[in-house]
């Protein structure tokens, strides 16, 4: 364990919109993370990072409800209602026949219930999403006919009019263009200036050491959490790595609480 702590900063403990007690998460019970403790405070962004098969997104599965924790639990400071979460680009069907309006459109559910009408305000609101991510006039086309890029700013727009308390990223800038990454890195640090609660997962390191401030790095369970500049050191990395490559994945429910 390095001298950084390897559960929750302490200036994340303060006033958590997400509490994790000793949680654990899985499939068919065996861990994809666990033993992880402590907050991520309301108004915080924060990277999770880690090798391939960490537990990354696993994690974020579990604080929107989708995954329930093996064991431990997850507290929410907030409504389920109020998260909006964007799942890694490979987990979006872009064959569904649906235009970029519609698609940002749904954003406005909470708003205008799933089957309220588009009045003149939301359509309105629509517009601005999608001039807010630089896709004004692309309002009519079929989301199979965008580029990743710009399906990116499209599902962005959604966020945007998700008005949500707390944003959960999977991968957001993967295979994306730099110009397009820069764009949406704005609109993360304008929810983060409207403090809202933003926690990513990402892979580009560079990225994470200049637009987030805290950082959690995950090898199924916390290897270090605190300060991006602190947790993002050579030995951290390397420890990491060697727990995931050490990692037997056939390993009972959990081998620490089993002992
Ligand atoms: N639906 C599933 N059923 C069974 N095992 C799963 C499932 N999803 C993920 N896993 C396993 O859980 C572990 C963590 O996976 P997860 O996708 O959370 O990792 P990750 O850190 O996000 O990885 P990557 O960086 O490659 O996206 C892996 O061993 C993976 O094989």
């Amino acid at each position: 364990m390095s001298a950084l702590s390897a559960n929750a900063p302490s200036s994340t403990t303060a006033k958590p919109v997400i509490g994790f007690d000793d949680v654990t998460l899985g499939y068919d019970r065996h861990p994809a993370v666990h033993h992880l403790n402590g907050g991520i405070a309301a108004g915080s962004l924060t990277a999770i990072v880690g090798p391939n098969g960490a537990g990354k997104s696993t994690l974020l599965k579990g604080i929107m409800g989708a995954l329930r924790p093996l064991d431990g639990g997850i507290r929410l400071g907030c409504r389920r209602a109020n998260i909006a979460y964007l799942p890694q680009a490979m987990d979006i069907d872009r064959s569904f026949p649906i235009t970029v309006f519609d698609l940002v459109a749904m954003g406005l559910w909470r708003q205008a219930g799933l089957f309220g009408g588009i009045g003149r305000a939301q359509r309105r609101a629509i517009e601005e999403a999608l001039a807010a991510v630089g896709l004004s006039g692309f309002e009519r086309r079929t989301i199979g006919t965008l580029s990743g890029g710009q399906m990116q700013r499209a599902l962005f727009a959604r966020l945007l009019l998700q008005d949500a308390e707390l944003i959960l990223l999977d991968e957001p800038f993967t295979a994306i263009d730099a110009k397009t990454t820069l764009d949406l890195i704005d609109l993360v640090h304008r929810w983060h200036r409207e403090k809202r609660t933003v926690v990513a997962v990402l892979h580009d390191l560079d990225l994470v050491r200049r637009a987030f401030p805290e950082t959690l790095l995950l090898a199924r369970e916390p290897v270090a959490w605190g300060a991006t500049q602190d947790v993002l050191i050579a030995d951290n990395l390397l420890r990491a790595r060697r727990m995931i490559e050490s990692h037997d994945p056939d390993a009972a429910y959990c081998e620490r609480t089993a002992a």
